[in-house]
């Protein structure tokens, strides 16, 4: 690729836009139709070109393990459809909490980009997720969670699992925020050396180690053409990296995103730090997180079980990682706080408050 001086041109790399699907974690899940419109409004007139809408969880995670939508999803769908004029509207969906029947009618919405997630060691529950959103015409795209949990040649071994069964692009997943730098290059190595042919590379960081921006430009480097972000770093544990940074680095290294890094910056500042109700940052539980390979989306259950039993969230998060639950156990975090309250007090705290 050359550009008009005649020099080789960067390829170029697709961010998407997950302010209204992991920030939904940090929302705890309470997005209004107007926040949704307002945001999507933003990130499409600032060019981005693909915008996840989803509960936290995905698909069907209104429940209570996981916590109640404010909105049904799919009338947030629906509205993100309405709003944007060139973005593509995409959903999540983890098999299990969320069914084909999810699915469609998120299609027939408007949702034209299947994001479809399981656990690094699990892609093949993904395969008949795969065909279903390839029969609906959507463009598919596998998320192996919790990347950090295997190595990179057995990564690559899952990613061909969700090829094989439908999968357009399959994303090195640092759900946790626990790859450090060489972790993320090495992942990324081994899933262009597997389906680099076939298929698209992908990468979505979390900030609890400050390394989101960092290894997104690492994996961009080492093959990765899709790149996750959310605005103002809305997400799970200390949130995603931060759309606008992420624009305004890439520019930067000259590599071409379509996004106006003005733009960007306005939609995090005017649009959605407003109805931030806190800013995600790396406090001690949240680098807890990245430090023991925790699950992003437990830290709002851990706050929630620490206030209840009387316990430190970043204590409940350390014995998380230790025990290496993974999406979906959310239950075992009140076990442990249990557990850490007996340890401290002799007996758990009263349900409902400190003791
Ligand atoms: C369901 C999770 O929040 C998906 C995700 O964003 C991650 O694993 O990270
Ligand atoms: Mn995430």
């Amino acid at each position: 690729m050359t550009d008009q001086d005649g020099a080789t041109a960067a390829p170029r790399v697709r961010i998407t836009d997950s302010t209204l699907r992991d920030g939904s974690h940090a929302m705890a899940h309470q997005f209004t139709e107007e926040q949704v419109r307002a945001t999507v409004h933003a990130l499409d007139a600032a060019g981005v070109e693909v915008i996840e809408v989803s509960h936290g969880d995905g698909l069907g995670g209104s429940s209570f393990n996981y916590g109640f939508s404010a909105v049904d999803e799919i009338d947030l769908v629906a509205a993100a459809v309405d709003e944007a004029v060139n973005a593509k509207i995409a959903v999540l969906l983890l098999p299990g909490v969320g069914t084909v029947r999810d699915l469609k009618r998120a299609h027939d919405a408007g949702a034209s980009v299947a994001r479809i997630a399981t656990h690094c060691t699990e892609a093949d529950v993904s395969c008949q997720h795969f065909a279903a959103a390839r029969e609906l015409g959507m463009e598919t795209v596998g998320f192996l969670m919790l990347a950090h949990r295997i190595g990179p040649e057995e990564l690559a071994r899952q990613a061909r699992i969700m090829v094989d069964a439908g999968a357009q692009c399959v994303y090195v997943v640092d759900s946790a925020g626990a790859l450090v730098l060489s972790d993320v290059q090495a992942r990324v190595q081994a899933l262009v050396r597997e389906i680099g042919h076939e298929a698209q590379v992908g990468f979505h960081g979390h900030q609890n180690l400050s390394l989101g921006v960092a290894n997104s430009v690492l994996a961009y480097q080492n093959g990765a053409r899709q790149i996750d972000g959310a605005l103002c770093a809305l997400g799970a544990g200390a949130g995603n990296s931060p759309t606008e940074i992420l624009a305004a680095t890439f520019e930067r290294l000259n590599i071409e995103t379509g996004v106006n890094v003005q733009a960007a910056l306005a939609a995090a500042e005017e649009v959605v730090r407003p109805y931030l109700p806190r800013l995600p940052w790396a406090d001690r539980a949240a680098i807890v997180q990245g430090y023991a390979g925790v699950y992003s989306s437990f830290l709002l259950h851990a706050e929630r079980a620490a206030e209840r039993y009387g316990v430190p969230a970043h204590e409940i998060l350390q014995r998380v990682g230790e025990a290496g639950y993974v999406g979906g156990q959310e239950d075992m975090i009140i076990d442990i706080a249990v557990q850490l309250a007996e340890e401290r007090h002799g007996r758990p705290a009263p349900a409902g408050g400190r003791r």
